[in-house]
C-alpha cells in the first residue's frame, strides 16, 4: 500500500466483506479507531466502534517488503538482535525471545535465530476481544512454544502505537516468573525510552514535524 487511498480501499474491502472494525484493524495494522475512520471515509458503515471527531493522527506501517520475503526478513532480524544487544551490552546471555503475535512472532523468529535463542509467542488479550470491556480479558503464551518462568527474556514486534500491546506483554511475561530485559520493535510511533522500566530499542522512529501543539 502506497498511500491512504489504498489503505481506505482495503478498509472497505474488508468491511464489504462482514470484517468488524476490530478485525480490520487486526489486517491493516492500525488503532480500532483508524479502522473506523478508514471505513467512514470510504463511503462505508463504521460497526461497533464510533469514529474519532478528531483529526486522524495514526500512521500506518507497511512493513511487507521485508515480510513477505524470508531472507529480507532474517537481515531485519539481525539488525534487531544486534540493536537489543546495545541495550544491556551483552545480549550473549539472553536465550529467551518472545514474540507477540501475531505479526511479532516472524520477527522474533528472525531474532531467536541470530541470537541461538529459544522463542516463545504470546496472544494479546486483544484478540480474544469482539466487545465489552477488554480488561475483563487475559492474553495467553502458547504451549508449542518455550516456557518463561525464572527466564530473562527479549520481547518482539513489528510495532508501537499506544503501546498497550507491549505493556500488557512485558506484564504478563512477569506475571508469569519471567524477567524482560528489552522490547525490540520496527517501528516505535510513540517514541518512548521504556515501558514498565524495560528499555525499547526501535529500528525506526516516526518523528512528527510540522505541526502544532
Ligand atoms: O501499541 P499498540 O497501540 O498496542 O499497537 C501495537 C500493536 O498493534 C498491532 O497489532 P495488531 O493487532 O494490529 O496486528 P497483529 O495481531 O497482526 O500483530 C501491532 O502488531 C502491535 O501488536
Amino acid at each position: 500500500m502506497k498511500n491512504v487511498d489504498d489503505l481506505i480501499g482495503s478498509a472497505n474491502e474488508l468491511a464489504d466483506q462482514g470484517l468488524s472494525n476490530g478485525e480490520i484493524a487486526d489486517e491493516l495494522n492500525v488503532s480500532r479507531e483508524t479502522a473506523s475512520w478508514l471505513v467512514e471515509r470510504g463511503g462505508g458503515t463504521a460497526t461497533r466502534e464510533p469514529a474519532p471527531t478528531d483529526a486522524l493522527e495514526d500512521i500506518h506501517i507497511d512493513w511487507s517488503a521485508f515480510g513477505r520475503d524470508s531472507t529480507r526478513l532474517s537481515y531485519v532480524g539481525r539488525a534487531m538482535a544486534d540493536l537489543l544487544g546495545s541495550t544491556d551490552g551483552d545480549n550473549e546471555e539472553i536465550d529467551l525471545v518472545v514474540g507477540i503475535e501475531k505479526a511479532g512472532t516472524p520477527l522474533a523468529t528472525t531474532v531467536a535465530l541470530e541470537l541461538d535463542a529459544d522463542l516463545a509467542t504470546y496472544a494479546p488479550r486483544k484478540h480474544q476481544w469482539e466487545e465489552g470491556d477488554i480488561d475483563d480479558l487475559s492474553g495467553n503464551f502458547s504451549r508449542n512454544f518455550a516456557e518463561i518462568r525464572d527466564r530473562e527474556c527479549y520481547v518482539v514486534d513489528d510495532t508501537i502505537t499506544s503501546g498497550t500491546t507491549m505493556t500488557e506483554t512485558i506484564e504478563a511475561i512477569a506475571e508469569e516468573g519471567g524477567t524482560p530485559v528489552g522490547c525490540g520493535v520496527l517501528v516505535d510511533k510513540r517514541g518512548v525510552e521504556d515501558l514498565e522500566g524495560v528499555p525499547v530499542e526501535s529500528l525506526l522512529q516516526v518523528i512528527r514535524v510540522g505541526q502544532e501543539g
